[in-house]
């Protein structure tokens, strides 16, 4: 991480654990400043208890507000846009509130950056940000758009701008993985939606590679995808209960309200104009202009060649290979000792 040596780095939601994980990791890099900003002032105070780096300042502010970003954004060198409303069920009940958030929002955190002349700009989406079926994703999804035109717009300008999607972050607040250990450690029943629901797994730390790897090799408008295994639920549930040494039933719920069956990373369209880099994708911006006559003799006659990219087609992990997975986890590996130790 030698190219951050010097550079004031602002995270949008730094207080959330993508925030603080990538904290952890350039905090001896050589870097000058981190600006963590966001809405909350208790996680705020709690982070610099946790820290004690006079290299992190703390800003309070709401993306929403254009005015509060723009005071954040002065001397920034790079910027990691985090903050989003992330959980599919609020955003389904509050759409507006996603689309307030995760579009007007991330549109003032693109502008803002242009404005002062950030080096480089990396959103975070989401796999469900392609063919989108909640409101989570659908604003997600537009976010990639608004980035995409204001990259369009920009061309060789001084901010490189880039986004960059992932699946689900195993273990993250509020998810699957938690949860079912939740209800081993209560010897309740595991309540799978569909046993053969798939859903891309990877770390945060490889979540973070990915946000790091796309700082370094940005070109305007690039989106960058980190390939990732995939296992079904019902395998995920299974491998949690031999790690744990539980007979705790299955109990099958049902598809909860706005989920797929499986997610996309990337569609046949974008797979044929992206480059492999190994464990990245990198989807070149589609810079056609906006000249009607060739969008009816101009087609992509490869794009019915190629699946998509989704978490049904993609390697996918056997119950030992989930159980390796899981056991590289520090959260995991703390809930079995913790776990093991109460018994
Ligand atoms: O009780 C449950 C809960 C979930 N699942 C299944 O486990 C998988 C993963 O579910 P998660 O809730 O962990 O993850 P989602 O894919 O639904 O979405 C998660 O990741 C998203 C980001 O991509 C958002 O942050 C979202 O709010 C968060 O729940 C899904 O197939 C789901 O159906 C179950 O079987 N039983």
């Amino acid at each position: 991480m030698q190219n951050l040596t010097g550079k004031t780095i602002l995270i949008t939601g730094g207080t959330g654990s993508f925030g603080n994980e990538l904290l952890q990791l350039v905090k001896d890099s050589g870097v000058a400043e981190v600006r963590v900003f966001s809405r909350d002032e208790l996680k705020q105070e709690q982070m610099r208890v946790r820290m004690k780096n006079p290299k992190v300042k703390f800003y309070i502010g709401d993306i929403r507000d254009r005015q509060s970003i723009d005071q954040a954004m002065a001397g920034v060198d790079l910027v990691f846009h985090a903050a989003a409303l992330k959980q599919v069920p609020s955003c389904e009940f509050f759409p507006m509130q996603a689309v307030m958030t995760n579009i007007v929002g991330s549109h003032n955190v693109i502008e803002a950056a242009i404005a002062h002349r950030v080096a480089s700009l990396v959103c975070l989406s989401t796999d469900k940000a392609v063919f989108p079926v909640n409101a989570m994703g659908m604003t997600k999804g537009l976010m990639e758009k608004v980035a995409t035109a204001a990259a369009r717009r920009l061309g060789e300008g001084d901010t490189m701008i880039s986004t960059v999607r992932y699946g689900n972050v195993m273990y993250s607040r509020g998810s699957v993985i938690p949860l079912f250990i939740e209800q081993i450690k209560q010897g309740r029943p595991l309540t799978v939606t569909d046993p053969n629901m798939t859903r891309f797994l990877l770390s945060l730390r490889s979540a973070i590679d990915l946000v790091l790897f796309a700082f370094e090799h940005a070109q305007q408008g690039d989106i960058f995808v980190r390939k990732a295994p995939a296992s079904t639920v019902a395998d995920l549930a299974q491998a949690l209960k031999n790690i744990f040494r539980s007979d705790v039933p299955i109990e099958i719920i049902g598809t909860r309200h706005a989920e797929k069956l499986f997610e996309t990373l990337a569609t046949s369209g974008e797979l044929v104009k992206s480059q492999d880099m190994g464990d990245y994708l990198r989807i070149t911006m589609d810079d056609r202009d906006l000249n009607y006559a060739k969008y009816f003799t101009e087609g992509e006659p490869e794009e019915a060649l190629v699946d998509d990219y989704t978490s049904h087609n993609t390697e996918r992990l056997s119950v030992a290979q989930v159980e390796e997975l899981l056991l590289s986890l520090p959260d995991v590996q703390r809930e079995l000792a913790n776990f093991q130790g109460a018994r």
